[in-house]
């Protein structure tokens, strides 16, 4: 049986096709290199942690697949600019429709509202959406490894270094992890959630560590939820974290920022 994760990849793979149809990839390689707005993503988070402060990448998304509805009153402008003033990094904003309820129109209206640099969070089966993603204004895509071969990731990263944005790549264990060492990006992901089971356990970062090179930034993502999960992660010495749950179901998601970060 298919799991959620292989049918958001199918879904995805049929998107493409259909955009293609609409607009060319060579008109919208023209529109993405014609933005010369580039935010530094990977710096963000390095010049928060160098001062001191943790590296927070803090999600606009309305739903998911695991949870349903995260947000009824969804105002992506206006998000961002709490995330901004409470201190956020980075942002990480939904762009896929149908699983997420999420809208490439969020992410240009989070960054237009702000000065944040921004993850499209989507999941990437095609250098289309790559192209797509810069011309939309993200400064980072993420790449997650059980989603492409090793050629694909290596391709879609020099793409993506191509125009300007940074790579987030993401794993959920070690045989991932082996595969996504290979990539240039300093920014390695470890989802603590099975994207195939929705199974959350923070203990997935806990374990890999030991096999992360110190050239790589470790962004821990999904399922940090109180500030006892922080406390935990910087224990071990995690200092970038990815959060949109416990953010999107607080009334003011940057206070509730500053509350799980103090
Ligand atoms: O969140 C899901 O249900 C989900 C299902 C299938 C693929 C991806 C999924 N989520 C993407 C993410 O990994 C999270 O949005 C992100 O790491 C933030 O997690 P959280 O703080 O737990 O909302």
């Amino acid at each position: 049986m298919s799991d959620i994760l292989n049918k958001i990849l199918a879904v995805k793979a049929q998107e493409v096709a259909a955009d293609r149809a609409r607009v060319s990839e060579a008109e919208l390689l023209k529109a993405a290199k014609a933005r010369q707005d580039i935010r530094g993503f990977a710096q963000a988070i390095e010049q928060k942690i160098e001062a001191g402060r943790p590296g927070v990448i803090a999600e606009v998304k309305k739903a998911s697949p695991s949870k349903g509805i995260l947000r009824e009153n969804f105002q992506p402008a206006e998000i961002a600019v709490s995330y901004a003033t409470h201190g956020a990094a980075c942002l990480s904003v939904l762009t896929d429709v149908q699983f997420f309820q999420g809208a490439d129109e969020y992410l240009r209206q989070a960054r237009a509202a702000c000065a944040l640099p921004v993850l499209r969070k989507d999941f990437m089966v095609d250098p289309y959406q790559i192209i797509a993603a810069r011309a939309m204004g993200a400064d980072c895509i993420l790449l997650i490894v059980s989603a492409l071969t090793p050629t694909q990731l290596s391709e879609f990263e020099a793409c993506a270094f191509e125009l300007g944005m940074d790579v987030l790549v993401e794993v959920h264990d070690a045989q991932e992890l082996e595969i996504a060492l290979d990539l240039n990006t300093s920014l390695l992901g470890i989802n603590n959630r099975n994207l195939r089971t929705f199974e959350t356990s923070l203990q997935t970062t806990i374990d890999l560590l030991a096999r992360i090179p110190a050239d790589k930034r470790v962004v821990t993502e999904s399922g940090i939820l109180q500030p006892a999960d922080v406390k935990k992660m910087r224990e071990h010495d995690v200092h970038a974290f990815l959060v949109g749950e416990a953010f999107m179901r607080a009334p003011d998601p940057g206070v509730e920022l500053a509350r799980l970060f103090t």
